[in-house]
């Protein structure tokens, strides 16, 4: 397997220009031959070593999609995704070879949504957690028992829990038998697909400071898929928000929640419940009009310029590229200005500044 590029020692993936089209959608009243599906097109971020990225956007914005190309079940239709190997090498997750995927399956490991129909319901707990062990020959037979006993207790559940079966078991507790299993292959990054949102608020934020612990202790680096913000604002070091396939903006979560540059990721924010009534008065709630756009239908220019109050000539011909900006990335033609006045002077009356 050919080598190549090494990534920086504080990048342990990076994803450029990551793009999948998924064939038409069929419509047997359809004359017209349809587009593809731009599920995801040109998207590039890193993530580094250590950090929790955040990755957010709303239902149909390709979230799922980036982790699934991660994880190999789809094929990339173009770009690549670096990954840095422990020993420091670098390897496209697109072209491994055999040994490498299965080092691979084991550095990165998911954690679901619905801990209720990930863990099979016909298994014990210590079989569940103990498969993946066995499978990948990680502790000799006899040994696997104790180390998913270790492993619960890890979790903060009580190692005699390894006889039950998962529908002995609350939300929550089910969620940290999730985790004690992604756990069992000492991952170094770990996927938390949607991981605390079918949870209730007070369990969710136990979970959210487990997860925080078990990063500390285990050295883990996290991608955090979610359309919740108040969660990602939490837990997340840097965000990446898409809208319809693309990028839009990565920032630290401390400059995003701070002040947002896109206008997209400015009416996402503006939706976030504020516990102090004075600030509530002065945030107005931003209402986007018209739909999502179709990502078989993606309109010209920006994809976000029909909902978006900025919009001049040069959005509605020509995309925006992801740029550099005051140390965050944001794809907008009017960044600057945004950056700049402040979305209100922009508003009221320089959007084509
Ligand atoms: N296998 C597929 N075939 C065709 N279209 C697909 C396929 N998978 C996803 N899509 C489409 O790609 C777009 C992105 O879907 P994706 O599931 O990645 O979004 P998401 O942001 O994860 O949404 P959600 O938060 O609802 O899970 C959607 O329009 C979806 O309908």
């Amino acid at each position: 397997m050919a080598e190549i590029p090494a990534l920086p020692p504080d990048v342990l993936l990076d994803v450029r220009g990551l793009t999948k089209l998924f064939p038409p959608r069929r419509s047997l009243f359809q004359r017209k031959a349809a587009n593809p599906v731009r599920a995801v097109e040109d998207v590039s971020f890193e993530i580094r070593q250590g950090e929790t990225l955040g990755l957010v956007g709303e239902s149909g914005c390709g979230k799922s999609t980036v982790t699934r190309l991660l994880l190999g079940i789809h094929r990339p239709t173009a770009g690549t995704m670096r990954y840095r190997r422990k020993d420091g090498g670098s390897v496209d997750l697109d072209r491994l070879s055999e040994d490498e995927r299965l080092a691979y399956c084991t550095d990165l490991r998911i954690v679901f949504q619905d801990p209720q129909s990930s863990l099979n319901p016909r298994l014990q707990v210590r079989d569940i957690v103990g498969e993946v062990l066995k499978v990948n020959k990680l502790v000799p037979p006899a040994e696997i028992e104790a180390k998913v006993r270790d492993l619960l207790a890890k979790v903060g559940l009580r190692p005699e829990y390894a006889r039950r079966y998962p529908h002995a078991f609350s939300g929550g507790e089910r969620q940290r038998v999730g985790i004690a299993r992604a756990l069992a292959t000492h991952p170094r990054l770990v996927v938390l697909d949607e991981a605390v949102s079918a949870l209730d608020v007070s369990v969710r934020a136990q979970t959210l400071n487990l997860l925080r612990d078990l990063q500390e202790e285990f050295g883990l680096t996290y991608l955090f898929v979610s359309h919740d913000l108040s969660v990602i604002e939490y837990i997340c070091d840097r965000v990446v928000v898409m809208y319809v396939g693309q990028v839009v903006e990565i920032a630290t979560s401390e400059a995003l929640f701070a002040r947002p540059l896109h206008p997209y990721t400015e009416a996402l924010l503006s939706a976030l419940p504020i516990p102090d009534p004075a600030q509530r008065r002065q945030n107005r709630r931003i209402r986007l009009p018209g739909e999502v756009a179709d990502p078989a239908n993606r309109p010209p220019g920006c994809a976000f310029h029909p909902r978006c109050r900025f919009a001049t000539e040069a959005c509605r011909t020509t995309p925006p590229p992801l740029r550099d900006l005051r140390g965050r990335s944001v794809a907008c033609h009017h960044a600057e200005a945004l950056a700049l006045k402040g979305v209100e002077t922009i508003q009221t009356g320089h959007a084509n500044a």
